[in-house]
């Protein structure tokens, strides 16, 4: 097996055809590479290189507009969406755009006239960031289903050519669309992050600069695999936050749940609250909503007749937002006979709280003592009330502390699956799909100060407050989990994960656990850790993911395990294949161009000099890899 400590991670090998002078000017004097293309291309150990490798550090981003006050400008009828305005105006500020970069790498003619840079960050990451922009741009009071799906679509037409996304988005309905994105996208591994304001971006003072500079700054450089809410200053879950605010820059809250992050003085990300990736299948968008449903809220005195035609057919599925933890009146043996006919007809009601925090809880089912919950922190008590079990009898599903705009598209998105029965799609309902709804209490661990290792470290700093406690765990344990992977140790990395460590964090050089088993070619490792928190989208130092170490390593069945969850190659290193597979079928390295097919590096795909492998091999005369090409390329078509 090949030796995977050296870092050094060039994917070419020297090559054959001609070089790049040192300006980066290709041979034929077209357009000159981009500087994290020429990286690719030069041997590691000259001082170019090690240029290079500092622009390796830029990460795209696609920031699609759909709306919103932030693009909009003052017209005689009232702000009106303004179009094709951001590139131009973004272009002005500094803080937007590295003027000074973009002409030096030539971003334009890379990457089209729709794409800016910024200036680089604090730890050195260059984000280069592309919009594109609907038409028309609707004020969110307008979205429907339809539009979500739209914006869904295109995340998953571009997932492979960006590191994160950003939706500029009205702030009305944005709780709404944030919450129908993060059930649509299934296994999602990259940020999405939806943003807008509420003074437009052109106002003198407003909170549109803010807010989209701080989302991009997030999408560009934390591997955060979920769909979140970025607003003043704070990155929310998506699916639970809520608009609680028409006239103040801090317009969201999340009740039950703190956030992800905060981007104050430090941006500070709240790591034990990420979802952790825990699968091996590749992201891809369900864009089919069911339009039959609604939200139905209690009140006092409300009539049997408005509740028998809320639910009437073609309804499906209802939100009924209750009293308190999960009440609703129960001297009203009409409303609750109602309710039971509709639940026996097959539609799905979820019980949820009109109290802006708390929750309905599981224990309802039960007719037991349920729990309103205070604060989501584990370590703090909660309080004990009763709660009736009429709804339940009338079958009524507690929605759990789900707010009703994530139980509504939830529901629009479950009743949407084909192929699913009622009771699958009650039992969906149910469970905690993309964390918009807290396990009971008593199931969750105390894992941090369970551990006997953290405890003996913090023992010896004299260390007690959580803060520091965690703060520790987050520098240690990257590092050990990559020496327990080494090591091939699962039962350390179990330890590791119960103390809260998160697979995805990289030790000091962004190496993460799964770099190292991709490098090794520990493909049971690869395994273990995409099930339990890896994301095969992390990029070390040098810019390398675990699936260019495994091809580096030329370890096929992680190459294979790691496209089959969603990895792939970059933009950058998709065009610069063709080199490589020129070279491979001029040394007749047909292992070498096998692992490359596998990695999707496209058989046909040209080098310098506009041959493409096959060329090359008929060009040598190696008709041995001229087959095995023709083999491989077969395999890609037919599978
Ligand atoms: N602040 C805003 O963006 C409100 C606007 N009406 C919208 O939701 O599109």
């Amino acid at each position: 097996m090949a030796d995977s400590s050296n870092n050094m991670t060039c994917l070419s090998r020297a090559l054959s055809q001609p070089t790049l002078d040192s300006t980066g000017v290709s041979p034929a004097g077209t357009i000159p590479l981009h500087p994290c293309r020429r990286r690719m291309l030069t041997s590691c150990t000259s001082t170019e290189c090690t240029e290079s490798v500092t622009s390796c550090n830029e990460t795209r981003v696609l920031v699609i507009n759909t709306g919103g006050t932030i693009g909009m400008t003052e017209s005689p009828s009232g702000l009106v969406p303004e179009p094709n305005a951001f590139v131009k105006n973004l272009r002005k500020l500094p803080m937007f755009y590295d003027k000074d970069y973009a002409e030096k790498t030539h971003l334009v003619e890379h990457y089209g006239d729709k794409t800016l840079v910024l200036p680089v960050s604090k730890i050195e990451k260059r984000i280069v960031y592309t919009f594109l922009e609907y038409d028309p741009l609707l004020d969110s009071s307008n979205m429907t289903p339809e539009d979500w799906a739209k914006i869904g679509k295109d995340i998953e037409k571009n997932y492979e050519s960006y590191d994160g996304f950003v939706i500029l988005h009205g702030t009305d309905t944005m709780a709404y669309t944030a919450s129908a994105l993060s059930f649509m996208c299934e296994h999602l591994g990259k940020p999405v992050i939806i943003t807008g304001s509420q003074v437009p971006i052109y106002e003198l003072r407003n909170d549109g600069i803010d807010n989209l500079l701080g989302a991009l700054l997030i999408a560009g450089q934390f591997v955060i695999p979920e769909v979140c809410l970025y607003f003043y200053d704070k990155l929310y879950r998506g699916n639970r936050t809520t608009k609680v605010d028409s006239g103040s820059f801090n317009a969201f809250a999340s009740p039950n749940m703190t956030p992800l992050a905060t981007t104050e003085v430090d941006v500070t990300i709240n790591w034990d609250t990420v979802l952790r990736p825990s699968t091996t299948a590749k992201f891809q968008v369900s864009p089919e909503m069911n339009r039959n449903v609604g939200l139905l809220r209690l009140f006092p005195g409300i009539t049997t007749d408005t509740v028998r035609a809320f639910l009437q057919s073609p309804m499906e599925g209802v939100v009924m937002e209750t009293y308190g933890s999960g009440n609703a009146p129960d001297n009203r043996p009409d409303l609750l006979d109602v309710l039971k006919k509709a639940t026996d007809s097959g539609v799905i009601i979820m019980n949820c709280t009109q109290c802006l925090r708390g929750r309905v809880s599981e224990a309802y089912k039960t007719g037991q003592a349920c729990h309103l919950l205070l604060n989501t922190d584990p370590l703090l008590l909660h309080f004990v009330t009763e709660c009736p079990v009429e709804l339940e009898d009338a079958g009524l599903l507690a929605g759990s502390d789900m707010t009703p705009e994530a139980a509504l598209s939830k529901l629009s998105y479950v009743l949407a699956k084909k192929n699913t029965s009622l009771d699958e799609k009650k039992k969906m309902m149910s469970q905690n799909l993309r964390g918009e709804m807290s396990p009971d209490i008593a199931g969750a661990k105390l894992c941090l100060r369970d551990s006997h290792f953290i405890k003996v470290i913090a023992k010896s700093l004299s260390i007690s407050c959580k803060e520091e406690l965690e703060a520790i765990r987050d520098a240690l344990t990257p590092t050990l989990a990559c020496a327990a992977t080494k090591n091939g140790d699962i039962e350390a990395l179990e330890a590791l994960k119960e103390m809260g460590s998160y697979f995805s964090l990289g030790d000091y050089d962004g190496r993460t656990p799964l770099h190292v088993a991709a490098s090794d070619g520990n493909l049971k490792l690869v395994e273990y850790l995409l099930l339990n928190g890896a994301t095969v989208y992390a990029k070390d130092r040098y810019g390398d993911t675990p699936l260019s170490n495994a091809v580096r390593f030329r370890n096929k069945e992680v190459v294979k395990l790691l496209r089959k969850t969603g990895a792939h190659f970059s933009k950058d290193e998709l065009d610069e294949a063709g080199n490589e597979l020129c070279s491979l079928a001029a040394s007749a390295d047909q292992d070498g161009l096998e692992i490359w097919s596998l990695a999707g590096a496209d058989l046909n795909k040209p080098g310098y000099d506009g041959r493409a492998a096959m060329e090359m091999a008929q060009a040598v005369g190696n008709q041995q890899v001229v087959a095995f090409l023709i083999q491989l390329k077969a395999k890609t078509v037919f599978g």
